[in-house]
């Protein structure tokens, strides 16, 4: 069994620089963000995340295929904003220049597929970064046909899980002690502070048999799950609480370190398959702290379908306990629904 060590160092220090460039935008960023063709939004920290990550990932592995979010071919054709990129990727890379950093970003062009790959969201949920509230930077490895190691950079969910969610637009980044939660596949789970001043601590899934208990979480944006059927499904499954709404794979953290039960993620469209990038590090922490993942027909995520989780219908993320029970709610609603059409 292959111990990944060597991946694991690599991947925690990318993402803690990348974490530290993502911070300091967050606390200055006004609402400068650039909408890619496909109308979503993309920040400078977008690309300087990227660019750091896929340069320490590409020159350590050169053989392996990187999958990520971001391409630079509309950066490219923004000036001020390559500038501000580079200026913030030179933060670790002094001598980097703007065409070196569209070539790191472009590293991650590959197909993916059954082969071994790593696959980046620079920052998964820029709508949240650019409200200043959650996002993560979720780096992950699939090898020998599975995920076997996952890094989400949490720079606004805390590493110790009673404290609250952190306000960067009033918690100095100094104070700020937000969580890097990890996993290597039958290595367990943990979560340490980004700023490093903390030990690893093994994180678990709640342990709580209590539907009427249970916490859900869900996507804070509409256009991204559907929050009337979940809403539905939580109450058939006697769930008292109101959803938490968070951005991001920060939803998997909270599941995987026991502050949540249930991350749903409905389809709003029909047709809709997401990328692996936005599910791949998620899925394999909350493998790790004993959690369950499938898609809303109760399959197995698929990740050697290539840049997209093109088997799958929508997430079910649980601790594990009722997870079958959840997706028996969730399918028997899609029926219902189908009927009525
Ligand atoms: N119609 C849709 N359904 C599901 N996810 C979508 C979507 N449109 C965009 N997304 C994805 O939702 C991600 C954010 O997840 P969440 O909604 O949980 O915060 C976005 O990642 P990025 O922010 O990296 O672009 C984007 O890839
Ligand atoms: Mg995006
Ligand atoms: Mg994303
Ligand atoms: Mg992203």
């Amino acid at each position: 069994m292959t111990d990944y060590s060597q991946e694991l160092s690599l991947a925690l220090s990318a993402v803690r620089n990348a974490a530290e460039i993502c911070q300091l935008v967050q606390r200055r960023i006004g609402s400068s963000a650039m909408a890619k063709s496909d109308k979503s939004p993309v920040t400078m920290a977008d690309f300087a995340s990227q660019a750091v990550i896929l340069e320490a990932v590409g020159r350590a592995f050169p053989n392996d295929c990187l999958v990520a979010e971001e391409i630079s071919t509309e950066l490219q054709q923004e000036p001020e904003l390559l500038g501000e990129v580079t200026t913030l990727v030179q933060r670790f890379h002094p001598q980097a220049t703007s065409q070196q950093i569209c070539e790191w970003i472009d590293r991650g062009h590959g197909a993916g597929g059954s082969r071994r790959y790593w696959t980046l969201d620079p920052i998964d949920g820029t709508k949240g970064f650019l409200r200043k509230e959650q996002y993560a930077i979720a780096l992950a490895l699939y090898d020998g046909g599975e995920l076997v190691l996952g890094v989400l950079g949490c720079p606004n969910l805390p590493a110790d899980p009673t404290r609250k969610l952190i306000n960067p637009a009033i918690t100095p980044i100094e104070q700020a002690q937000g969580g890097l939660f990890y996993a290597v596949r039958g290595a367990g789970a943990f979560v340490t502070s980004l700023d490093g001043h903390h030990l690893p601590r093994p994180i678990h899934v709640s342990a709580s048999h209590n539907l009427h208990e249970y916490r859900v979480c869900e996507s804070a944006e509409a256009t991204h799950s559907r929050h009337d059927a979940s809403a539905t499904i939580a109450q058939s499954l006697g769930v008292a609480g109101e959803p938490v709404r968070m951005d991001s794979q920060a939803k998997y953290a909270c599941v995987a370190s026991g502050r949540a039960e249930i991350y749903l993620r409905l389809p709003t469209r029909a047709g809709y398959r997401e990328c692996i990038w936005d599910h791949a590090a998620g899925v394999m922490v909350i493998e790790a702290a004993g959690g369950k993942v499938t898609d809303t027909t109760g399959k197995e995520l698929d990740f050697s379908q290539g840049r997209h989780l093109s088997a799958n219908i929508g997430v079910v993320a649980t601790n594990g306990i009722h997870h079958e029970k959840i997706v028996a709610a969730i399918v028997a609603q899609q029926q219902s629904l189908a009927a009525q059409q």
